[in-house]
């Protein structure tokens, strides 16, 4: 448990499902002879651990068994079997509304809760500024009922609140999206603070791209279990592929496109793009049944560009070779900044609804067309070959990491704010009565 801040060991929870609701009075009245119920198993055998200062996303279609999960490890529910370990104070965005009293006032509550999370009245007073500060609500709010808030301001006082009260172990599920952007992202600052200083953060949401930006790892829950675990972006590309069913149900065969073997010309790949893949500073992987051999991004006459002004057309190009028969294909690429945030990304299939078949010893040359909409920046490009709608990281067939970089130069044609160009006009009018 040293280095664990939360440890969870086959964790099941069972739940009494009743068809209405008298049955369940009914099943109390009679002390459980009649048998009313149905069991549903909401979690089933899962076990998980999160280290200190890591920072954990779980992710899951509806019904998956997420907040359950959440509510025991902030001990509001307990496993039916299964043991849950955490060292030091777990608190939980989860309470928020429970937690808090409606009569009360904001003062109030922040002693009522922080008491009741086991703080002393010393402790919450020497982090009462802190936390009246983080809130940014004003003295009139604060000494108002918390009935009278929004749900913005009362976020806004729960997560000032937990955060200022330093737990080892922070739950937050989406009760944070709620309120407005700035004062989410100022949470998720704060957050990026308490995770260096050792705090375990678990988060639940169904928002990709916070997932992406602030988790160590992810785990992807369906149907009461653990099926997947892994890096963000592979976990949240795998995520956005499921739940469409069996890929072999999807594939409209009239969409099948055998890639064009019957070139006379040889498809020369480009030493330069040999180079960017040779050299590519990111991570590989793949189960090499595709093998990508160069990508290059080139302008209109096939020349490699290094830089691009926002609005350019590029060419991304991709040359791969085939090294078994791959009936589902698509090739895939991302642009991220300097955060490693992807700014965007695209595969085929998205663009063309085409399932994709090659054949052994193929050479296959893959060009996207894309219009450099992004702000002034560097880039780092990822190109991919995947089987179409990845089921698992296994139909990876390769995966190149920082291939490439593109700088995106200030824009002489116009300028704005932001990462992207969205194209846009103005109108103004007036009326003097
Ligand atoms: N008190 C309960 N009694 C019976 N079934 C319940 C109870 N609470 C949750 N469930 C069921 O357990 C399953 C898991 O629910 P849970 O709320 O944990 O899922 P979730 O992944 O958080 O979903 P969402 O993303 O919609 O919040 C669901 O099928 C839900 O209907």
């Amino acid at each position: 448990m040293e280095h664990h801040a939360v440890k969870l060991q086959g964790i099941s929870k069972k739940y009494k499902r009743y068809k209405k609701s008298h049955h369940r009075l009914l099943e109390w009245i009679t002390s459980g002879k009649i048998k009313m119920h149905e069991d549903f198993w909401a979690l089933k055998n899962v076990s998980l651990s999160v280290d200190k200062g890591e920072c954990i996303g779980i992710i899951g279609h509806n019904g998956a068994g997420k907040s359950t999960l959440l509510k025991l490890l902030s001990k509001s529910l307990w496993p039916t079997t299964g043991t849950v370990m955490a060292q030091g104070n777990v608190v939980s965005l989860l309470e928020l509304g429970t937690g808090f009293h409606p009569e009360l006032t904001g003062i109030e509550n922040i002693y009522t809760s922080g008491k009741l999370l086991g703080y002393s009245n010393e402790y919450i007073t020497s982090k009462l500024n802190g936390i009246i500060e983080f809130s940014e609500l004003s003295e009139q709010f604060l000494n108002q009922s918390v009935k009278s808030y929004s749900s913005g301001m009362y976020v806004r006082l729960a997560f000032s609140l937990f955060a200022n009260l330093e737990p080892d172990v922070y739950i937050v599920d989406e009760a944070l999206s709620v309120g407005d952007i700035f004062f989410q992202q100022k949470c998720f600052d704060f957050l990026q603070q308490l995770k260096s200083n050792g705090t375990a953060i678990i988060l639940v949401t169904h928002d990709m791209q916070t997932v992406k930006k602030y988790c160590d790892r992810v785990i992807i829950m369906e149907d009461g279990c653990i099926t997947h675990e892994g890096n963000p972006l592979e976990m949240v590309n795998l995520f956005y592929t499921m739940g469409r069913g069996p890929l072999n149900e999807q594939i409209d065969e009239n969409n099948r496109q055998m890639i064009n073997n019957s070139l006379d010309e040889y498809i020369e790949v480009p030493e330069e793009s040999k180079r960017n893949v040779l050299h590519a500073v990111g991570s590989r992987r793949g189960n090499g049944d595709i093998k990508i051999i160069g990508a290059v991004i080139c302008d209109v006459e096939g020349n490699e560009l290094r830089t691009a002004q926002t609005g350019d057309r590029v060419f991304l190009n991709i040359y791969a070779e085939v090294i078994k028969d791959t009936p589902n294909l698509t090739f895939a690429y991302q642009f991220s900044d300097r955060h490693n945030t992807v700014v965007f990304g695209q595969n085929s299939y998205m663009l063309d609804r085409t399932m994709l078949s090659a054949s052994k010893s193929e050479i296959i040359k893959a060009e996207f067309e894309i219009e450099m909409n992004l702000f002034q920046g560097l880039y780092t490009v990822m190109v991919a070959v995947t089987e179409c709608q990845t089921e698992s990281a296994q139909l990876i067939y390769d995966w190149v990491e920082g291939c490439m970089t593109l700088e995106i130069l200030r824009p002489i044609w116009r300028t704005f704010h932001g990462a992207a160009y969205m194209d846009s006009s103005f109108k103004i009018e007036s009326y003097k009565p």
